[in-house]
């Protein structure tokens, strides 16, 4: 299917390279997203401009930063995101989404069925998940505050090796409420990367690391 015009000319825009088979399989999930949009609410990014200049920006940012064969957990997927374009970018990894509310993760199995993709989805929520699966990495994007996933991840450590957050500005401050609760003590958090956001300079985006003080002196 050739690309959109519009999808080619962000991809441009945001000096974006990625290999035409990718695209092509990436056009295929928005597509089938946003006819999914249409009856729940799943993503306000609704054009081509927006997918790629904060959707797909974020993804490709993450992606290197997960190694060949890991198992990853994407937690609080939605629409999908940073999931399934993580699993299309990465056909090298095992990925997983956990999506609590019970029609988004009926969408989200419908539209990987639709493109095609071997991805689990998991009608839960993904901290109940990992009391029995065990992951890598667990990524996620807009689903909570730093604190929040401490104390989600804090019984489980055992069972994953790092959380992979996508944050925009407001990292610096929910790190300071998570160490002012104490939430930090035990754990080595990183700013992995750092990128900016959209078309506004001045505001940035971020991936942060957190994992075990023990996993991280390995
Ligand atoms: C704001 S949306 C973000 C969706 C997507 N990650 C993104 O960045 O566009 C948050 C999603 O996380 C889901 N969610 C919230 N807490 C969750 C949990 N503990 N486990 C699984 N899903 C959760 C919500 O139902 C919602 O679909």
């Amino acid at each position: 299917m050739p690309l959109d015009p519009e999808f080619a000319a962000a991809l441009e825009k945001y000096q974006m390279e990625i290999d035409e088979s990718v695209a092509e399989r990436l056009q295929q999930y928005v597509q089938v997203m946003w006819r999914w949009n249409e009856q729940l609410n799943l993503t306000r990014h609704t054009t081509w401009d927006l997918f790629v200049s904060r959707d797909l920006r974020d993804c490709l940012q993450l992606a290197p930063l997960i190694q060949a064969g890991e198992e990853v957990l994407d937690l609080g997927s939605g629409n999908g995101v940073p999931g399934i374009p993580l699993a299309i970018l990465r056909s090298d990894i095992e990925v997983s989404l956990a999506e609590s509310v019970a029609k988004r993760a009926q969408a989200l199995s419908e539209i990987i069925n639709e493109i095609g993709i071997p991805v689990a989805v998991y009608a839960a929520r993904g901290e109940d998940i990992l009391e029995d699966f065990r992951f890598s990495s667990v990524v996620s994007r807009a689903v909570g505050s730093i604190t929040k996933f401490c104390r989600w991840v804090e019984p489980h450590w055992v069972n994953i090796d790092r959380l992979l957050l996508i944050k925009g500005p407001k990292w610096v401050d929910e790190r300071a409420e998570a160490r002012h609760l104490g939430m930090l003590g035990n754990l080595d958090l990183r700013r992995v990367a750092a990128y900016p956001l959209g078309d506004d300079a001045d505001s940035e985006g971020v991936i942060l690391q957190i994992m075990t003080k023990t996993m991280a002196n390995r």
